[in-house]
């Protein structure tokens, strides 16, 4: 596809609009305007063919382009896929649009953005899995980042003359680099954006969301029933109105990425009431009437076959009332969140329409990868749990049942509904299962889309999806981005099905993500559902005809071994072209690699009182091992007192702080408590704090406090995290967003009111 030139291909009204301004050119006449000034003639022809050329003129050559994404979203959950849910602005879209039933994308998140974002395959441009995994330069293949061989759309676009705007979720930056002082090539503004308002990292808070702008972290807006994605909508609006305003003649690219239906799943109340007694029928039933609205629709054939209910996941009528009750809350969360999220795409589009871009506007909207497991049999209200490994009890999901959906619980919904989502597909996210990567896929262009409702059944991949409007713009990748020399395309434009529903859809498409295989090929599928840690070559392959078999409900392995050994063959050959190798088999570990050129290699850090909240994921990396976290201090009075340092929030995290004179370590593992308090005040005056961690175990030790070098207090911390602490990230003298302790959760952040000199990590 990289034909080498990075020059638009001119339209014919470019080419009349050329002709003219020289005719106008020759013909040189000119005429005096009311201040007496020489005006000449070919200026004034010159401009009316500028404003012809004005987007919504009728042969406006650049339409904008928008891409809407959102995440964790499977296969039935919209209306026009077969859901209850009520998302109709999505079903507007899709009843002007095109729907595409064949619509594939990675199992995981960062890769299914970069390969969107590139028209690459992700392992190749160094985003196997997601961009929290940097495994150093062993593994080129993830070092979560996009190589800059690879540009983005925006990048190609700009060259264009487009403007681009991301919002939303990122994530396509090595977490160890979301630090307020860069680097910041990986961050959307070193991507080709112009503007960028959302989060770095892989899942936000919907209400208080470690939000960046730009380059530069902010504050959450002080706004009653602030939520996220309203923010990035009202965002999203902003850009739109400041460019119809002032420099209509410019295109714009727009990124809308939001966070649902991610963990936490948040929304606000009157949006879970819409959905109250919908789900009292359980999974089973719901699950069979998307199946049976899926064939009424069209959106799947006839003759699919539903497969039973996954592994651990239990028929409806054999729960038990507690399990009953606190299940349906969370879909009717689930379900509220969705349709709030679709009511933002819907003031979206309206205020495209209000500036008259609506008609002249590519709309691409899809989801990242099917719904995640991550919920796990219980369902989760605390999700830093299911990271670390640590399962919940369905006694704790209860007693907070009324928390679900609010700030107080990062809830994510039981598998039971999961599967629910992914309908009719089985498994979940990250697998390689139809469930983790077949999604739905519409595309709103009503300038090119004649067919307008129609659902499309050509195989697509997301790496697809940048070629093709490559393709509708005319355009080519330039040869060289910022000096780089640019990697060809690899996506395959599938422009021609816009217009037809016979052209063809593509024919071979690879996939792996922490050693989860598979490969199409023309109807067939190949797949393994790898166990971590086995020897990838005894993986057992799995084979389905996925042109008549919808669902992967008929395992044909037995039954075409032959098949099997060539469908494994082209696997690895496409492997082999795409950067596959060296392959992992990571899960939590991933957390634990830090790579030498990450800030989280070094053993020390001084940080000064002042600085912006540094994530966690950037933070001293202080699992699994010994440390100490030294404060010199000064109080002028016995009333001074606040946080020292704090990482965290409710859910999970550790503090240092001062109150009622007392030092005071908390560290919340978020099924437990630690808590170790000085039996000594503070002294007023100059002081050096310390906090000192020593491992006695994997994941355990004793934690101990020091004033002035004297041994203030002692305790055993019984369980660490033994990947990820918090998704929240480090406070200096304060405690922003979420607190850690309840002990102050009534103080605001609880600022420390004496001066800190500096904040010291050594760790061992
Ligand atoms: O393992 N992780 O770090 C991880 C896995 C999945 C995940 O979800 S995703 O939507 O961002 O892919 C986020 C983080």
């Amino acid at each position: 596809m990289d034909k080498g030139l990075k020059v638009l291909n001119k339209s014919p009204f470019q080419k009349l609009t050329a002709v003219a301004s020289a005719l106008a050119l020759l013909s040189g006449c000119s005429y005096k305007n009311i201040t007496g000034q020489e005006v000449k003639a070919e200026v004034l022809k010159q401009k009316t063919n500028e404003q012809k050329s004005q987007k919504g003129g009728e042969d406006s050559p650049k339409p904008n382009i928008v891409y809407i994404v959102l995440d964790d979203s499977g296969f039935s959950d919209i209306g026009s896929y077969g859901s209850e849910v009520k998302t109709p602005n999505l079903d507007w879209l899709a009843a002007n649009g095109l729907r595409y039933n064949n619509s594939h994308v990675t199992p995981v998140c960062s890769p299914t953005r970069a390969s969107l974002l590139t028209g690459r395959n992700p392992h190749d441009i160094g985003m196997s899995t997601v961009a929290n995994f940097d495994m150093g330069p062993e593994y080129e293949n993830k070092r979560g980042r996009i190589y800059p061989e690879a540009g983005t759309i925006a990048e190609v676009l700009s060259e264009n003359s487009y403007n681009n705007y991301a919002l939303g979720k990122w994530h396509l930056s090595p977490s160890h680099q979301v630090t307020p002082a860069g680097p910041y090539e990986n961050w959307p503004l070193g991507k080709g954006f112009d503007r960028f308002y959302g989060f770095l990292e892989d899942s936000g808070d919907q209400y208080r969301p470690e939000l960046i702008q730009d380059n530069s972290p902010v504050d959450v807006p002080k706004k009653e029933n602030y939520h996220f994605s309203e923010d990035i909508v009202d965002r999203a609006n902003q850009y739109v109105t400041d460019q119809a305003s002032v420099n209509p003649e410019k295109p714009f690219f727009l990124y809308l990425s939001f966070g649902a239906q991610h963990q936490p799943v948040q929304v606000p109340k009157k949006y879970i009431d819409m959905y109250k007694g919908v789900y009292d029928k359980g999974w089973d039933k719901i699950r069979e009437e998307r199946f049976n609205k899926q064939k009424q629709l069209g959106i799947i054939p006839k003759d699919t076959k539903l497969p039973g209910l996954n592994p651990g996941v239990k028929p409806w009528d054999q729960l038990t009332n507690d399990e009953k009750k606190a299940f349906i809350r969370f879909q009717e969360t689930y379900a509220g969140f969705l349709t709030h999220t679709d009511e933002q795409i819907g003031r979206f589009i309206d205020k495209l329409r209000s500036v008259g871009e609506l008609e002249n506007t590519m709309i691409v909207f899809l989801s990242d990868n099917g719904t995640s497991s991550m919920g796990k049999n219980t369902g989760s209200i605390n999700h830093t749990l299911p990271y670390n490994d640590v399962p919940e009890k369905l006694e704790d999901v209860v007693k907070h049942i009324d928390d679900i959906g609010s700030e107080r619980a990062g809830a994510e919904s039981p598998t039971g509904w999961a599967q629910v989502s992914n309908t009719p597909f089985k498994f979940y996210k990250a697998t390689t299962f139809e469930a983790g990567i077949h999604t739905p896929l519409i595309v709103y262009y009503p300038k090119v889309i004649k067919d307008k409702g129609a659902i499309r059944n050509q195989y697509v991949h997301v790496s697809d999806i940048t070629p093709t409007v490559y393709d509708v713009l005319g355009i080519d990748i330039p040869k060289e981005i910022k000096g780089v020399k640019q990697m060809e395309l690899q996506g395959q434009s599938f422009s021609d099905s816009l217009r037809s529903a016979k052209s063809s859809g593509k024919e071979t498409q690879y996939f792996e993500n922490n050693g989860q295989r598979a490969i199409y090929h023309d109807g067939w599928k190949a797949l393994t559902l790898h166990k971590k840690g086995d020897p990838y070559e005894k993986d057992v392959w799995q084979l389905y005809h996925v042109a008549e078999d919808f669902s992967e409900s008929n395992d044909l392995a037995a039954k075409y071994p032959e098949k099997v050994k060539e469908m494994q063959k082209l696997w690895e050959k496409e492997a082999r072209k795409y950067g596959v190798f060296p392959m992992t088999d990571i899960a939590g570990e991933g957390f634990l690699t830090i790579p030498k050129d990450s800030i989280r290699a070094r053993n020390t850090f001084t940080f000064y009182p002042g600085m912006s909240r540094l994530s966690e994921s950037a933070s001293p990396f202080i699992i699994n091992r010994s440390y100490s976290i030294t404060v010199p201090i000064e109080r002028d009075s016995a009333s001074d007192d606040g946080v020292l340092v704090a990482l965290g929030g409710y859910e999970s995290g550790y503090t240092l702080f001062i109150k009622n004179n007392k030092l005071v370590y908390e560290y919340n593992m978020g099924n437990a408590v630690y808590r170790i308090e000085s039996k000594e005040n503070v002294p007023v005056g100059k002081s050096a704090i310390r906090f000192e961690f020593r491992k006695s175990e994997s994941n355990k030790g004793i934690g101990s406090l020091y004033i002035n070098g004297q041994k203030v207090g002692e305790g055993e911390i019984s369980k660490t995290h033994q990947y990820k602490i918090a998704f929240e990230g480090l406070d200096i003298g304060k405690d922003t967003l979420y607190p850690v302790s309840t002990d102050y959760q009534n103080k605001g952040i609880f600022e420390f009111s004496g001066e800190i000199e500096k904040v010291v990590y050594e760790l061992n």
